[in-house]
């Protein structure tokens, strides 16, 4: 898996986004934080982006009449600067099949719940309410249905007595924050690759505990 230029897609504050960005300046990561597109004009990750010296783009999804159109946009934006790989990183808009055949295979994103469980919105909440012991977070590949795509990798927190959807929330981020940086590494690697609709771990490295890693 190619992942020479790569684009991180946000809707807000970005902190996945820095930490992405903060892994890739390392001089032995297998790729290049190209470019940040976010759908919202007010998201806070745009300027952080910026202080980093990464190219940061608003295409406002209110700003087109359609899904389709709006991913046109997305999609000429990413062609236009030679991206080959997309994260998607709190970006909270339903891709259309159209956009999602063109980089299938070729775009992640981070879901704050241990998938299947929680797949959509407010999962901390649910996950409060369903009264879950072990919550966590998780990258997968971005198929058509919802939070549905392969998974790459995943880590495991506790819930404790006393948590709120806040204490959860922090306690996930700060998994997501070491595990996205990770998944992204190992596919750039070719450690992690899709294999009819699978992932495959290269050899020695399978599901083991909350991180991939090898046995
Ligand atoms: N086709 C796919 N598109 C997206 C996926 C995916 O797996 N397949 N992942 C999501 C990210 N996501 C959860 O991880 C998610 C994002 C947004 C929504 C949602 O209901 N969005 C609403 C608008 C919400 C808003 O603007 O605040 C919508 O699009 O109408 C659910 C889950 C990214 N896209
Ligand atoms: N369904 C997608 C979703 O809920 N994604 C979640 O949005 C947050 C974005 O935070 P960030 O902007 O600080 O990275 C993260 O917790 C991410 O897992």
């Amino acid at each position: 898996m190619t992942c020479r230029r790569i684009a991180i897609l946000i809707s807000g504050r970005g902190s996945n986004m820095v930490s992405l960005i903060e892994a890739a300046r390392g001089a032995d990561f297998p790729g290049e934080i190209a470019l940040v597109l976010s759908n919202r004009p007010d998201a806070g990750g745009l300027e952080r982006a910026r202080a980093a010296g990464i190219e940061a783009l608003a295409i406002d999804h209110k700003a087109y009449s359609t899904r389709e159109s709006f991913e046109q946009a997305l999609d000429a934006a990413l062609r236009e600067r030679a991206i080959d790989f997309i994260c998607l990183a709190g970006f909270m808009r339903v891709l259309t099949s159209w956009f999602v055949g063109r980089w299938e295979g070729r775009m992640i994103n981070i879901h704050p719940s241990l998938l299947p469980l929680f797949r959509g919105t407010h999962t901390h909440r649910r996950a409060l309410e369903e009264g879950v012991l072990v919550h966590g977070c998780t990258v997968h590949f971005v198929v058509p249905e919802l939070d549905a795509g392969p998974i790459v990798a995943q880590a495991a927190v506790p819930v404790v007595p006393g948590d709120t959807e806040d204490s959860l929330a922090v306690r996930v981020l700060a998994q997501e924050h070491l595990l996205y940086p990770q998944a992204l590494r190992m596919i750039c690697e070719g450690r992690a690759r899709l294999d009819g609709g699978r992932v495959v771990f290269a050899e020695g490295w399978s599901a083991d505990g909350a991180l991939r890693s090898p046995r």
